[in-house]
């Protein structure tokens, strides 16, 4: 903070080139914020008695809370900068209490399978990663960044938004139309060129969803597939996040390849828990958990490569026949590999 405390001294057009978000809170008060040869001591000392009474505020603390709005201002997009190489997990025990003796670390631009049978502890090895888990949760594994421990703050702050979370399901509450609900997102981000991002977002999330929606469509009226999709693009564009966790996208109905190709394009650490062999198998490496722990860790070997391509084109042949089956078309068509 020791920075800010020559922001009263600053010169208003000075704070406006170095904080360009600073007006806006001043002008959501009312309050013209024009580039005037003055101090921000003195046009706050300036500002019309009644009109100071009207907002119920104190000059002191006007100057306090505007201080307070630039810093956090300052982190939001200093998270958004944050570079993280690496996320390292230091085993912790599986349900019965049995150490995992291992040290897992997973690299930036890296997607990371996890399987195992129903219930066996997918879903909480990612909430570990999301809570940045210090030996405090069942599992007891600790969670390092960058192969450190990570703040505390960074656990608890919404401007440290490490981690983003694609989960099974999506509901839409809010009375928004797709551009809209992408804006208010993508303001809040503080991007720039708002409206042309929100249109490459909804452009990306259309590739994805089998079936197009508009930009004026509500999100509610959104199917499952294309608002998961509209979340994965979002996600890719929005979220400075780098950590990008997803709980099963496979019944999601969304080209599940170019979801991820999207996600790690953007140097991103992709970790989802699947039951889908080709899911699966586009990670580098898959973590197998067995009654709570992680049981052992699967290098994609160049086999079960070549075992991807067999399986995508069968993929791409189901997903022919889906179309098929919801077009009302007959099925008698042979099933053809060149698909
Ligand atoms: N090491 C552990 N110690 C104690 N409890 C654990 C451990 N691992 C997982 N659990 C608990 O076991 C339960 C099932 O785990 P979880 O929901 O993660 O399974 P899952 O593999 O995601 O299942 P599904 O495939 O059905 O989504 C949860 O209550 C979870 O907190």
């Amino acid at each position: 903070m020791s920075n800010l405390k020559s922001l009263k001294d600053m010169k208003l057009a000075q704070i406006d080139s170095e904080y360009p978000y600073g007006k806006d809170f001043f002008e959501t008060m009312g309050l013209p914020f024009a580039k005037e040869n003055c101090t921000l001591q003195q046009y706050i000392s300036n500002i019309d008695t009644i009109l100071m009474e009207d907002l119920g505020v104190e000059r002191a603390d006007l100057l306090e809370q505007f201080e307070l709005f630039i810093e956090h201002m300052r982190l939001v997009k200093e998270g958004n900068d944050l570079q993280v190489k690496s996320i390292t997990i230091l085993g912790g025990q599986n349900k019965e209490g049995i150490p995992e003796k291992l040290i897992l670390q997973m690299r930036a631009g890296e997607i990371i399978s996890i399987v195992g049978p129903t219930g066996s502890g997918k879903s909480r090895l990612l909430a570990d990663i999301e809570w940045m888990a210090q030996k405090d949760t069942p599992t007891k594994r600790q969670i390092l960044i960058n192969g450190k421990v990570p703040p505390m703050e960074w656990r608890f702050s919404i401007e440290h938004k490490l981690v983003a979370q694609l989960s099974q399901n999506m509901n839409f509450v809010m009375d928004l139309t797709v551009f809209e609900f992408i804006k208010m997102h993508a303001e809040s981000r503080m991007v720039e060129n708002v409206d042309e991002k929100v249109r490459e977002i909804i452009a990306y999330a259309n590739e994805l969803a089998g079936e197009t929606f508009r930009k004026d469509t509500p999100i509610t009226a959104l199917s499952g597939g294309q608002s998961r999709a509209l979340m994965i693009s979002d996600t890719a564009f929005l979220s400075g996040a780098p950590i990008v966790l997803i709980d099963e996208i496979e019944n999601a109905g969304i080209d599940r390849k170019k979801a991820l190709d999207l996600l790690v394009q953007k140097d991103k650490i992709v970790l989802m828990a699947t039951h889908d062999p080709i899911l699966a198998l586009i990670g580098h490496r898959r973590i197998v958990i067995k009654n709570g722990g992680i049981y052992k860790i699967i290098e994609t070997s160049q086999e079960e490569k070549n075992n991807l391509q067999r399986l995508e084109t069968l993929d791409r042949m189901m997903l022919h026949y889906r179309e098929l089956v919801r077009a009302g078309e007959t099925l008698e068509e042979k099933p053809n590999s060149n698909l």
